[in-house]
């Protein structure tokens, strides 16, 4: 999509519904699946999936742990609620614009989702997340916005859409409740589950360490380099909004950097000396433990949608 392409949602919409049965044409809650965390689909029942080359407008995820597909069906208990579950999104560190990035979240608000579950892999900048720890985002940190790179520059979507947003409760306080309360349904130990604040960073670089402590003393918890933008444009669509961290590296070392003088200077007075060393992260790494962990952040979503009142 280019810069200043304006697709035709109405075309998606028409491509999308025309590929499912009447029964799952109005999903009711949309999900972005973060890095390896697509295992959602097996939560999905009568499950359709709509690649993303067959929809207008859309992109291709080039991102390993992306797959391009939406996943319609059923989901939670009973009768089960209709969903649409994003197999993968689109980052602007992939050379997408920003349109395309937040672009299916416009087109799941237009297929009519009342709320929408972004989940993401992010590294632990707070010391106390251990990884693997699920923290639900409660606040997010967006240098890229601050600085002149806001996903919703550019012209309304529509008169109907309000031009200035305000994000201070941005994350649904009713959805964040009843994740908690899902994880004591699930019986998870209470420190599977934290909350925190999202730091957005545009990638694909990992942080620094001195980045790292920079967004930790700014008050951020977590760092990726996604979900901000999507959670943007359902605010804007006036959609509700929840968002998961996996945790799957630690970015931040508790104890500072490892000193090259301390070392050479302990060397060479005849003493050993233990120096913490930073992690090296990569995206294998990232996959892995979502693949490890990405289960308990299923069940968790499943409850939360089967209990979702319509119109939280
Ligand atoms: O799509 P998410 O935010 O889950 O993916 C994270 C951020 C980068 O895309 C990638 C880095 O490993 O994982
Ligand atoms: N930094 C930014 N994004 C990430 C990280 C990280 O350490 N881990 C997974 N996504």
């Amino acid at each position: 999509m280019s810069e200043h392409a304006q697709p035709s949602f109405a075309a998606a919409v028409a491509a999308i519904t025309a590929l499912l049965p009447e029964r799952l044409q109005k999903p009711r809650v949309g999900i972005v699946c973060g890095s390896g965390l697509g295992g959602i689909v097996d939560c999905i029942r009568e499950l359709v999936l709509v690649p993303y080359n067959k929809i207008p407008g859309f992109s291709e995820s080039t991102v390993p742990g992306h797959k391009s597909s939406l996943a319609f069906g059923l989901m939670g208990p009973g009768e089960g609620v209709p969903v649409v579950a994003m197999l993968g999104r689109f980052h602007p560190y992939e050379g997408h614009h920003m349109r395309a990035v937040v672009y299916p979240i416009r087109v799941m608000a237009k297929l009519g989702i009342t709320d929408l579950i972004v989940t993401n892999a992010a590294g632990g900048l707070n010391p106390k997340l251990a990884v693997g720890t699920i923290v639900v985002i409660h606040d997010h940190l967006a240098l890229p916005n601050i600085s002149g790179m806001n996903p919703l520059l550019g012209p309304l979507m529509s008169p109907e859409h309000q031009r200035f947003i305000p994000l201070s409760d941005a994350y649904s306080p009713a959805l964040r409740r009843l994740m908690f309360l899902a994880a004591h349904h699930l019986k998870l130990e209470p420190s599977a589950l934290a909350e925190g604040t999202y730091a957005w960073v545009s990638g694909p670089t990992y942080e620094t360490p001195a980045e790292g402590r920079f967004l930790r003393l700014a008050g951020a918890d977590v760092v990726g380099m996604s979900t901000v933008p999507e959670v943007l444009a359902a605010r804007e669509a006036g959609l509700n909004v929840m968002a998961l961290s996996l945790v799957t590296n630690a970015v931040v070392i508790p104890d500072g950097y490892r000193s090259i003088r301390e070392e050479v200077l302990a060397e060479l007075a005849g003493k050993r000396v233990e120096l913490p060393v930073a992690d090296v992260v990569s995206h294998d790494e990232v996959l892995e433990v979502g693949k490890a962990k990405g289960e308990v952040m299923m069940k968790l979503v499943e409850w939360v949608v089967g209990s979702i009142p319509s119109g939280v």
